[in-house]
């Protein structure tokens, strides 16, 4: 994340007088340096049972279960850090907060139970009060619950709310493409559903923008309608069916609650306890599997070799890596044909909190601006404000190639419309474009366009001979978040422990 404002380019060390928050800080640093020191220098082993690509949460949690069974394990990752897409950061005015995956709700019982184990707590999202609706149409209003209660798209909104939850209860999590009207699901986008099924549909595309864009990182005519079913049937787990409202809610829904410390923890106590298995600023480029013997995995590290190999690398990062043989063609297809989202997490710091003193949450919604969607993103002890915009799909394509300044005003300016004038004097202001990571290219999640899920969607998660596949986008529920990516590396190294 950058930092603009130049009274907090402080170094950590010059925040040790910042009171409770900073012991976090410390914490934190002391962690990440114990990861650091852990990890794997100098040469790579010759050889272990099993290889991992991409340290983030699937990689991680896939090496964490492979080596309790008793297996040797190497996770080999790109950058020179874990956690993949997710980060902290720590603020130079106090406290953490996160640049990528923060949030976490209900029925994401393996990310939740994952971090219980590790001793990362949850607090929950602030909710008391009202939130912001800001209409193009009718000005600003201030309302509880999921949908604003404009007149002019309330109707077609529960309607078409009630469709989709509908159709998606209908979908296989493990098969949508086997669904009887997968085909015809799938050759439109969410944006075409609504214009045919809705009587303002302009409104009602502005409103679900307000989900998509930092759901998805995209526009409701760049999603099909089939992947949108299935990313609602998703938010749920294997005894409560996934809705809009799970997926798309702060209290009861995927917004609930965030990790105390940051949750880049998850990743960083995984690691922690993995030590030199991990080997950072190793990219794979090549992984080789001979007829007999084990498999060659090439690194900028050097080579090892393996019995199975585990890939948890984002989609697009897969077809980076050059296979022989060859990925089936329709695995490439399926991975040429989904894209990454385009999402930037913006975050305002304040004195004080002060919208909770007008009784609103923190959280507000407008059809236009760089602010379509933000949130209180407040971190405990310090007794400061933060406000977060995600500015997503158009709204990134709007406001992402802009200058700092002009993005930082024009988010400000979105935050006053909503909140008030305050707003426009934070104390720091911070932004992270996922656009500009190379080894995610994207983010939160890889999406599908209409016409992919229903003809190479079952490509996703067949291993290619003894490489398998890991990453939230290959999960059954919750897939594109912190639960999918950790039920994804359960489910891979589960794979490989029957083979070994
Ligand atoms: C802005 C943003 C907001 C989000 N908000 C939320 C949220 O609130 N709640 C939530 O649950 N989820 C959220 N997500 C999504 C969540 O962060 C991801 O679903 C999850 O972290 C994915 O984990 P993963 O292990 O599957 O993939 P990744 O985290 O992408 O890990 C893959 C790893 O593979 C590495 N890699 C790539 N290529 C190679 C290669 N060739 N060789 C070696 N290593 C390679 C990468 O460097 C990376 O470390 C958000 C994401 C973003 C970006």
């Amino acid at each position: 994340m950058q930092s603009i404002d130049p009274r907090f380019t402080l170094g950590r060390r010059g925040l040790l007088a910042g009171g409770a928050a900073t012991v976090g800080l410390l914490a934190l640093e002391a962690l990440e340096a114990e990861v650091q020191a852990g990890v794997r220098k100098g040469r790579l082993p010759r050889k272990v049972d099993v290889v991992v690509v991409g340290a983030g949460i699937a990689g991680l949690v896939a090496a964490r279960r492979i080596r309790s069974a008793g297996h040797s394990v190497l996770v080999v990752e790109a950058r020179d850090r874990v956690g993949g897409r997710v980060l902290n950061h720590e603020l130079p005015t106090g406290g953490t907060i996160e640049a990528g995956g923060a949030f976490v709700g209900p029925t994401q019982d393996h990310i939740k139970q994952l971090a219980h184990e590790l001793g990362v707590a949850t607090f929950d999202e602030y909710a008391t009060g009202k939130n912001v609706y800001l209409s193009s149409l009718l000005g600003r209003m201030e309302f509880t619950g999921t949908v604003p209660p404009d007149p002019t798209i309330l109707l077609d909104a529960a309607l078409a709310l009630k469709r989709l939850n509908a159709y998606a209860s209908e979908l296989p999590v493990d098969a949508p493409w086997s669904h009887p009207r997968a085909a015809e699901w799938d050759s439109v986008s969410l944006g075409d559903w609504l214009r045919r099924n809705t009587v303002n549909s302009r409104g009602i595309e502005k409103l679900i923008q307000s989900w998509t864009q930092p759901g998805f990182g995209a526009d409701p005519d760049q999603i099909s309608l089939l992947f949108v079913l299935h990313y609602i049937a998703c938010s749920g787990n294997e005894t409560t069916p996934g809705t809009f409202e799970r997926n798309s809610d702060t209290v009861g829904g995927a917004q609930e609650s965030r990790f105390v410390g940051g949750s880049q923890r998850v990743p960083l106590e995984l690691a922690r306890r993995l030590g030199k298995r991990i080997a950072l600023n190793a990219a794979v480029t090549r992984i080789v599997q001979p007829a007999h013997g084990r498999i060659r995995v090439h690194t900028r590290r050097g080579k090892v070799r393996a019995r199975r190999v585990v890939v948890a690398a984002p989609p697009k990062q897969v077809l980076g890596i050059g296979f022989s043989p060859a990925m089936p063609a329709g695995r490439q297809a399926l991975l040429q044909q989904v894209q990454m989202g385009r999402l930037m997490k913006c975050d305002a710091v304040y004195d004080k909190p002060f919208w909770r003193d007008k009784g609103l949450t923190g959280f507000g919604i407008a059809e236009t601006g760089a602010v379509r969607v933000a949130f209180d993103n407040h971190v405990a002890d310090t007794g400061h404000g933060v406000l977060l915009a995600f500015v997503g799909g158009s709204a990134w394509q709007q406001f992402g190639n802009r200058s700092l300044e002009e993005r930082r005003a024009a988010v400000l300016e979105g935050f006053a419309r909503m909140f008030g004038e305050k707003a426009l004097h934070p104390i720091d202001y911070t932004e992270h474009d996922w656009t500009r990571e190379q080894w995610s290219g994207g983010g939160p999640t890889a999406i599908y366009p209409p016409g992919v899920m229903s003809t190479h969607g079952q490509h996703i998660r067949t291993p290619h001979g003894r490489v398998h596949w890991a990453g939230t986008e290959t999960s059954t529920y919750w897939t594109g978040y912190m639960d999918g990516a950790v039920r994804s590396g359960e489910r891979a190294a589960q794979e490989v422990l029957d083979t070994l």
